[in-house]
């Protein structure tokens, strides 16, 4: 099947580069940017030499349609919503990485992302594409809505007790530290070397984008979860994200209990790796993979669960999720070209 990326020279476009070059089924046949029609990828990317020299377009969904099927839509929030309805006007599958789509309630759009809210029409259809939870839906789905980074470790982290409502209303804490590759290749000040090496600083406190998508994940399957507090840091490293989900629960548990009840749940999802009772999972431990690996325990102390959730930003976080994605909605093998062991060290 013939596959287009738009958004190619952003750092979620060349990650769909590099995951697409080995895929047994997609083939990456066109990529397109706004401002760079005309150019090689190479130029921008060096490390493509000689495996992918792919002369990007200007972005046309007309011309896309004629050439492939499914395109992955790699472009900022706020500028993705008009090339999506023109893409799939055109009547080409979508699976769109930014945040436009998420969030249900255009209301929360407007007053997170900052921007003219979405109309309601536009959001029929959609699917919230958590790819280890949602198979049926995207199955059914006329547009995939890939979730952002921080709600794909946090999420995963909550769901088997969110699923089985054990979760005190309100009592939702997470502390998430990114690498700075999840801001995107633009330049800026904040970014620099300088400003990160030796730095952590914790960033959009109370106000991150990602507050309320995560909130509605966990509301569907229990709505008495209510509102979370949701903190954010940037450390010095490229790749990954650590969310650590501390949480009341409405009846004691062991630690064992716990554990059981992650195990259990995350049992046939491949993706999802249960780390042993007592072992917490590092970021280097999935960098480069799809996974999602997850560590679980109780505070005898205070009777709060615990959990850690670690993912590549670019991978489970971006390029791999919307793979996985874009796998299922198709009908193939959902880890199909996404068999990755992590690089380590
Ligand atoms: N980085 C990450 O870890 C994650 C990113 N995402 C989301 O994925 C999307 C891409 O992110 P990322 O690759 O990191 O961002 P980058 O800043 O690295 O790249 C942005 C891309 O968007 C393109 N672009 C910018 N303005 C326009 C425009 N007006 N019209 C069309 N294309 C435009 C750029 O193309 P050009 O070359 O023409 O400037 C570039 O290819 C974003 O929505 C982001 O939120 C989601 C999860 C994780
Ligand atoms: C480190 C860093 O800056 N990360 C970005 C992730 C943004 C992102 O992925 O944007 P969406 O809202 O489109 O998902 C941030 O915290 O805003």
């Amino acid at each position: 099947m013939k596959v287009a990326l738009v958004g190619a020279t952003g750092y979620g476009g060349v990650e769909l580069i590099r995951l697409l070059h080995n895929h047994p089924v997609f083939e990456l046949n066109a990529i397109y940017s706004h401002s760079k029609g005309g150019e090689s990828i190479r130029s921008y990317y060096p490390h493509l030499t000689g495996a992918v020299e792919l002369i990007m377009d200007d972005i046309d969904p007309e011309k896309i349609k004629a050439k492939s099927d499914l395109v992955f839509l790699a472009v900022p929030a706020g500028i993705s919503r008009d090339w999506s309805k023109r893409l799939r006007d055109a009547g080409l599958k979508v699976v769109d990485l930014s945040g436009d789509f998420r969030l249900e309630d255009v209301e929360d759009y407007k007053k997170w992302y900052k921007k003219d809210p979405i109309a309601k029409e536009e959001l029929e259809g959609v699917v919230f594409g958590l790819a280890d939870i949602v198979k049926d839906e995207i199955r059914n789905a006329t547009f995939i809505s890939n979730p952002g980074c921080y709600p794909t470790a946090s999420v995963l982290g909550l769901y088997p007790l969110a699923k089985e409502k054990m979760i005190v209303k309100n009592s939702i804490v997470i502390d998430a530290k990114s690498g700075v590759t999840g801001a995107g290749r633009g330049a800026s000040v904040a970014n620099l070397f300088s400003e990160i090496d030796e730095n952590l600083k914790i960033y959009k406190v109370n106000t991150h984008q990602h507050t309320p998508e995560i909130e509605q994940q966990l509301n569907r399957w229990d709505p008495e979860i209510g509102m979370i507090t949701f903190e954010t840091h940037l450390i010095p490293m490229n790749r990954g994200i650590m969310a650590t989900e501390y949480v009341d629960l409405k009846s004691p548990i062991t630690a064992e209990e716990l554990h059981k009840l992650y195990t259990e749940t995350y049992k046939d999802v491949k993706f999802v790796r249960v780390r042993p009772l007592g072992e917490f999972p590092s970021t280097k431990e999935v960098q480069g993979s799809n996974y999602c690996d997850i560590g679980v325990s109780v505070n005898v102390r205070t009777g709060k669960a615990v959990i850690v959730s670690v993912i590549d930003n670019l991978v489970k976080g971006a390029a791999g999720q919307a793979i996985q994605n874009a796998n299922i909605w198709t009908g193939l093998d959902e880890a199909a070209g996404l068999d990755l062991l992590p690089m380590y060290p």
